[in-house]
């Protein structure tokens, strides 16, 4: 199993390149699903994610042919089956977005059920209530969800809980079916409205995306389109906490600072001189210890849960008291007991996290267990006297594209034991 070796070596420096979103990325390769016709995407990530998703679609029949190293053309005409198994859905919960494209354009999907992760037990509930309420019939049975229908009808369904994947999954559905569909209380991430800016390409007909009302008019068929996926917000963000941990001065560039209000704002917060342009983040510790933040994590736009764990490994190395409560998920604080080991002061009480910043700390062997886990363990082990192992870090190949490159580019003391993703 892959590990990262990471020696904390002193202030970041310099400039990365953005890469595309995974989770805009994800939802728009299973919006292939919708057509007969080909979809073409680019800027889509270098991550395992990615390559899931292929086996995903391609064990379907589906073809997602690689054109270059970050542009693939998803063509569903050759669709055999609409199965999603459980070897694939199990490593990543984002499978789950295929449902709503199959049962829109084929009548027909049967998706192992996701089932819980490390960060909480995330039911896929609001999905299947949308579903149902346009007409199809759905049954939980060994494991799988059945779901059925002709032609979906539009419908108004109204969120308890703001779901990401369930707005994209029930917006993508709905382009098929007859009728309108109002979806409130829907997400307003940026990759959901990346994701209806792909599906107006392909022809249909949304509106409200980015609010919390989407209206989407059904339309008989979508066709062959171009998309460019979004930059990642989080792993902009992520590189930002790096600097920022680090005492350092960082640029990324090829990167969209409106998708970030909330993370610049505590950014600044913590001391950063923090400056942007259309397409670039300026980040500039100015040689300062951070000072502590609290944080609230909300659905956008407000904090990003995706971003919680990085800014608990800046509190660590803050000076002051930090409090982070976790409002998303319910089991998302797994980084906490690693942060400890490398002699961080944190006390959890339920979904809060009081954080005592201590002014350095010490190298020892650690263990990744999630996505967003593992990135504050690597940030927390650059603001640590001697060499930190972080073990399991296939998590992060799941999410971040070439990190050892982008991270040695701004002068890191990272490299990775075992085989090379890629
Ligand atoms: C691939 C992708 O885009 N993943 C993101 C997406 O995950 P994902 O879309 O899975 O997360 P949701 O927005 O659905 O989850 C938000 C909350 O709603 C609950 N819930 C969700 C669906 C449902 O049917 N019933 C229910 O109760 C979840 O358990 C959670 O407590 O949004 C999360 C919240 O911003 C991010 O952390 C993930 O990175
Ligand atoms: C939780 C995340 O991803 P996923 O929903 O794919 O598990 C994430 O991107 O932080």
């Amino acid at each position: 199993m892959d590990k990262f070796i990471i020696e904390g070596n002193g202030p970041l420096r310099g400039e990365i390149v953005a890469s595309g979103a995974k989770n805009a990325a994800l939802p728009i390769l299973c919006a292939g699903l919708l057509s007969d016709e080909p979809l073409t995407v680019t800027n889509v990530p270098k991550l395992w994610d990615i390559g899931t998703t292929r086996k995903l679609l391609t064990q379907m029949g589906v073809t997602m042919e690689q054109t270059d190293s970050h542009t693939y053309v998803i063509d569903a005409k050759p669709i055999t089956t609409c199965v999603a198994p459980y070897e694939l859905v199990r490593t990543m919960r984002a499978s789950i977005l295929v449902l709503g494209p199959l049962v829109a354009k084929r009548g027909e999907a049967h998706v192992s059920l996701p089932g819980g992760c490390a960060i909480g037990a995330r039911p896929v509930d609001l999905h299947l209530m949308g579903l149902e309420a346009m007409g199809a019939e759905i049954t939980l049975e060994g494991g799988f969800i059945h779901a059925k229908c002709k032609k979906l009808r539009g419908a108004r369904i109204v969120f308890d809980t703001v779901t990401v994947t369930g707005t994209e999954n029930l917006m993508m559905a709905a382009t098929l079916a007859e009728g309108e569909t109002i979806l409130e209380n829907a997400a307003r991430e940026p990759e959901v409205v990346d994701t209806a800016n792909c599906l107006r390409a392909m022809g249909a007909k949304i509106s409200g995306d980015g609010t919390t009302t989407i209206r989407i008019q059904g339309v008989d068929k979508l066709h062959a389109a171009t998309h460019r996926v979004l930059p990642d917000r989080i792993e902009t963000g992520t590189y930002l906490v790096a600097a920022a941990v680090t005492r350092g001065r960082v640029r990324v560039t090829q990167t969209d600072p409106s998708m970030l209000d909330a993370v610049l704002v505590k950014l600044q917060q913590a001391g950063a001189k923090v400056q942007t342009g259309t397409d670039f983040i300026d980040i500039d510790m100015q040689g300062k210890r951070p000072g502590a933040v609290n944080i609230h994590t909300m659905p956008h736009p407000g904090f990003p849960t995706d971003m919680q764990a990085q800014m608990m490994a800046l509190n660590c190395v803050a000076e002051g008291v930090g409090t982070i409560r976790e409002t998303i998920f319910e089991n998302r604080f797994m980084h906490a007991q690693e942060l400890l080991r490398l002699g961080a002061d944190i006390r959890i009480e339920g979904n809060l996290a009081v954080i005592t910043g201590r002014e350095r700390l010490q190298a020892a062997p650690i263990m990744a267990t999630d996505l967003r886990a593992s990135a504050s363990l690597v940030l927390a082990a650059l603001a640590a006297d001697g060499e930190t192992v972080i073990d399991r870090i296939y998590h992060m190949d799941r999410g971040y594209e070439d990190i050892e490159g982008k991270f040695q580019a701004l002068g890191a003391n990272i490299k990775r034991i075992g085989k090379q993703f890629g």
